[in-house]
């Protein structure tokens, strides 16, 4: 898959002497979604608003799809649309005016017909005429993907579009990004709910204090990262664990009533049998097992706190 994205070497050091980036270097893949986590204040926006030409960078190239950001800025921009956090149009305009005015930003011919079906895809058609201050939250965000789409743009980033949204939204959202990826749009979202970024992206990056830390392939990443555990449900609850069963991957539950072995999914061998032999061999019975996989959440909080 070919890159339509390429950020090299990209700083900013705001006016106040703060650094919020440092050398990120990161190519996005033509059509996939990539989800950029990290905690707050991570430069995650910071990023986004360099891509758009919002912020200007310290340092660095970006290239959009062979146009250089700086150098050709109006080509490279309208390969782009934004859907920012915050709400970002005149509310005393119309949904019509407003998302039709935004393709019009972009240099693009009018298109009526396409407008007409975006409002549609976003339950905003009976809206149109309806001014944006009028609305409630969520049609106002809807209305911030219209007008990021106006123009029809190849490459799509989303910061937070889920945040504060109701959960019928939320899956509306979803619904309709992964609609855009099957049209072709590449999709680069950001989001604090991990569960999101672990159901929908193709690809993670971790930032943390404006530095990229780690760039993955999901299913990759929750292999290599990802752990498991074990729990074993005693037939008799244990004072404590026997000495041929100490050690650092094995826990007894508070109440004795059951333990918990923890293993990488990377190894090739979990070491479960061998716990289990060694329970048999301890003459330890137990009644059930269960095993629980870590979600790219336990894998995301393990990593900013470790090199945090
Ligand atoms: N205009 C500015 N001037 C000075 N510092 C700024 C400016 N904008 C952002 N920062 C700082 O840069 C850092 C990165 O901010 P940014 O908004 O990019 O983070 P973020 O990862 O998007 O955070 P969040 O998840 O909270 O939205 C923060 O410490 C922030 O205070």
């Amino acid at each position: 898959m070919s890159d339509i994205l390429t950020l090299e070497g990209v700083e900013k050091t705001y006016d106040t002497g703060f650094t919020a980036l440092t050398d990120v270097n990161l190519s996005i893949r033509r059509g996939e979604i990539f989800a950029l986590l990290g905690p707050n204040g991570a430069g995650k926006t910071t990023l986004i608003g360099i891509v758009c030409g919002l912020v200007k960078a310290t340092a660095g190239r970006i290239i959009a799809d062979s146009h250089d950001i700086q150098r050709d800025f109006r080509q490279a921009r309208k390969l782009i649309g934004l859907v920012p956090q915050e709400l970002s149009v005149n509310i005393f305009e119309s949904v019509w005016d407003t998302v039709r005015f935004s393709r019009g930003l972009f240099g693009c011919p009018a298109d009526d017909a396409y407008i007409e079906q975006l409002l549609k895809t976003l339950s905003l058609w009976d809206k149109k005429d309806a001014r944006i201050m009028a609305l409630s939250g969520g049609m106002k965000r809807r209305v911030l993907i219209a007008k990021a789409l106006a123009h029809q743009p190849n490459i799509l980033f989303l910061d937070e579009p889920t945040a504060g949204v109701d959960v019928e939204l939320r899956r509306d959202m979803w619904a309709m990004i992964r609609r855009l990826r099957e049209e072709g749009v590449t999709i680069i979202l950001t989001t604090h709910y991990i569960e999101e970024a672990e159901d929908m992206a193709d690809r993670i990056g971790v930032i943390n204090k404006g530095k990229l830390m780690l760039v993955e392939e999901k299913n990759a990443l929750m292999r290599e990262l990802g752990r498991k555990s074990l729990t074993v449900f005693l037939s008799q609850p244990l004072a404590q664990l026997p000495a041929s069963l100490t050690r650092d991957d094995l826990q007894l539950a508070e109440d004795g009533t059951s333990l918990t072995y923890r293993y990488s999914t990377a190894e090739a061998d979990s070491g479960v049998s061998e716990l289990l032999a060694q329970l048999q061999h301890a003459g330890i019975s137990y009644q059930d097992l269960q095993t629980r996989q870590s979600s790219l959440e336990e894998i995301f909080v393990s990593l900013v706190e470790e090199k945090a």
